[in-house]
């Protein structure tokens, strides 16, 4: 992403569909939670670190009409060709996200340091995922050594 805008949103009155249920949706949807996310997983299965209590679970295969009332749409499921169809599916109104691939994605997550009055985000623009999250540990291991950082990380 060559002009990426940051900023910090609250999505806890926001309606996000995360299309494909398994490992990278367990990462995702913890993060939607954390944040009051209203969270819809629409995917056959399931992955069990995903608790079916906190989110709508349509266990089913992605269909356009799925998205039409979401604000922001995580997808992630393992079918390249399902992900395309979800990404053409979506209007320019909605937030999209493709964790397969970068160049269809409107915004990506950021690796984050949280405590109860610091917010500390990392991206790299997207070129290296692994590197964010190096220096995000960097960054929460300098917080510890200087004190100031006293609380959760999430
Ligand atoms: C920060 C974090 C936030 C989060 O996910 O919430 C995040 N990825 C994290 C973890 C992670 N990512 C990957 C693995 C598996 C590693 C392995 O096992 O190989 C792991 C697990 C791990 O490392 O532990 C691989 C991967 N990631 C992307 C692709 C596709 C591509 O590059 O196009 C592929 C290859 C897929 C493949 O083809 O296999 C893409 C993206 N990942 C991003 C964010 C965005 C850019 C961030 C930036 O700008 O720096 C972006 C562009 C889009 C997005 O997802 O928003 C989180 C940090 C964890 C933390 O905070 O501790
Ligand atoms: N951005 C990131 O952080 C990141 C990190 C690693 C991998 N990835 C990419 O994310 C994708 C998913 O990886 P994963 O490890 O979570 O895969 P996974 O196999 O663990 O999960 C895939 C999920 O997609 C669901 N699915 C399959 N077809 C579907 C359909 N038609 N409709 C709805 N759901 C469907 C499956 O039921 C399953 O729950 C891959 O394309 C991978 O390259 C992204």
């Amino acid at each position: 992403m060559e002009h990426p805008y940051p900023v910090v949103i609250d999505l806890s009155k926001k309606q996000v569909a995360v299309i494909g249920g398994g490992h990278v949706a367990v990462r995702k949807v913890k993060g939607l939670l954390a944040a009051h996310a209203n969270v819809t997983v629409i995917s056959p299965q399931l992955d069990a670190a995903i608790d079916q209590n906190a989110v709508t679970w349509q266990a089913k295969q992605f269909e356009p009409a799925d998205i039409k009332n979401m604000d922001m749409i995580i997808i992630c499921t393992s079918d390249s060709a399902v992900n395309r169809m979800v990404v053409a599916a979506a209007t320019h109104f909605q937030l999209v996200n493709d964790a397969s691939d970068k160049s269809r994605s409107d915004f990506y997550n950021v690796a984050r340091v949280e405590s109860s009055d610091l917010l500390l985000t990392v991206s790299t623009k997207g070129a290296s995922p692994s590197k964010a999250k190096l220096i995000k540990n960097k960054l929460k291991e300098w917080l510890n050594q200087n004190d100031w950082f006293n609380g959760k990380e999430s």
